[in-house]
């Protein structure tokens, strides 16, 4: 066997028995997830809880307990408009905090301005484009790009205006990426953030949340990683 070929099966054979994380916010986004992948002994699925905080300090107290090789953030989210519609599929390029920082007269500063550290994590370049392209493949729509974090949900039209505006490659928006991601980032492993839109970011209309068909969604998105990934 040639040493190329050689390094091949050893990228494979350590893929396949890698053990993957995946932090969701509530039950039913994990229950969706873990039907998709139905059964796969690498994906351990877990709750992070709502918002960045619970997310980062429960997947600290997970990592710090056992060996993975990759986190995931998962769940659904909000899509910004004309970019990511409800009932798509958002893959994270970048894990974006956009309320880390401070207001001022003149508009807002990130802590990256600030000289206080990052607000973007980036994600696992390799894994990102094995994710995408993968998906890509499939009938579903897929898109890429940033995905924020804020602990706040976007409710006005203003906002989301604020946002789109200062993140012209975002996709969407979520609670929970940034904390896994940080969390990851510390036990040095590498983080993606992959979830479906049941929602638009813009005014709060929360009887519009398309939640079930989200979370089916979901189930077929993590089907989909297993094939993906492996
Ligand atoms: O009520 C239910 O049955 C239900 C089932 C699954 C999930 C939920 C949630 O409310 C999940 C909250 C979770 O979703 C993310 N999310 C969704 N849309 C947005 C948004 O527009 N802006 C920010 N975050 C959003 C977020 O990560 C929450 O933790 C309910």
């Amino acid at each position: 066997m040639d040493t190329l070929h050689k390094k091949k099966k050893s990228i494979r054979s350590k893929q396949k028995d890698q053990k993957i994380l995946v932090m969701t916010a509530v039950a039913a986004e994990r229950d969706a997830f873990l039907r998709g992948v139905n059964g796969d002994p690498r994906f351990d699925v877990r709750l992070a809880g709502v918002g960045p905080a619970a997310a980062a300090a429960n997947t600290a107290h997970i990592l710090s307990g056992d060996g993975y090789d990759l986190v995931i953030s998962s769940g659904i989210a909000g899509g910004f408009a004309h970019r990511a519609g409800v009932g798509s599929i958002v893959i994270a390029d970048k894990i974006i905090s956009a309320d880390l920082g401070a207001e001022t007269g003149d508009g807002f500063l990130s802590i990256d301005e600030l000289g206080f550290g990052s607000a973007t994590i980036a994600v696992d370049e390799y894994r990102f484009a094995e994710v995408a392209a993968g998906m890509k493949k499939s009938q579903l729509p897929v898109h890429t790009g940033s995905i924020l974090t804020l602990s706040t949900i976007t409710g006005t039209a203003a906002t989301a205006a604020h946002l789109t505006a200062r993140y012209p490659d975002a996709v969407a928006e979520a609670m929970e990426g940034f904390g896994v991601a940080q969390a990851a980032y510390i036990f040095q492993l590498p983080a993606i953030e992959i979830r479906t839109i049941s929602n638009l970011v813009g005014p709060r209309d929360r009887s519009n949340w398309k939640i079930t068909e989200a979370l089916q969604l979901l189930e077929q998105a993590s089907s989909l990683l297993k094939e993906v990934l492996s």
